[in-house]
């Protein structure tokens, strides 16, 4: 299968379970992989035959502003439900570390795979 990727997408959200993170923004770093007949836009060399992956990292900082939650993992499963429906994505990958979240880690996070490879 195929894939369009996204690694190291960083963007500023409010996100956290404690009432002093729904006063902040901070940085989550998004990886996201996706299934995708690439050969589609690459026999005529059109963009509009596959996921544009620049409107894809836009879409997704935009999702998360508008919808705070307390949880990583409930933002990756509704980003993960919005990216499918919208963009008729029929599997994905899609990881979100939160590097701030814990002083002594690189980094903390989930991932998730959804949907059927074809
Ligand atoms: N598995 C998770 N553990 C924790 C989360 C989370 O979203 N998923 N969140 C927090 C707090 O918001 C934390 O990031 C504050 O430092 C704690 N554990």
């Amino acid at each position: 299968m195929d894939k369009v990727f996204i690694r190291g997408l960083n963007i500023q959200t409010t996100i956290g379970f404690f009432a002093w993170e729904k006063e902040i923004k901070q940085t989550l770093v998004i990886d996201l992989a996706m299934g995708w007949n690439t050969q589609l836009a690459a026999e005529n060399d059109e963009l509009d035959k596959t996921l544009d992956y620049a409107d894809i990292s836009e879409k997704i900082a935009l999702f998360a502003n508008d919808n705070p939650v307390d949880l990583l993992e409930t933002l990756a499963e509704r980003l993960a439900n919005y990216l499918m429906t919208t963009f008729h994505i029929p599997w994905l990958k899609l990881s979100i570390g939160k590097p701030g979240a814990v002083h002594n880690a690189d980094t903390v996070g989930v991932e998730i795979e959804r949907g059927q490879a074809k």
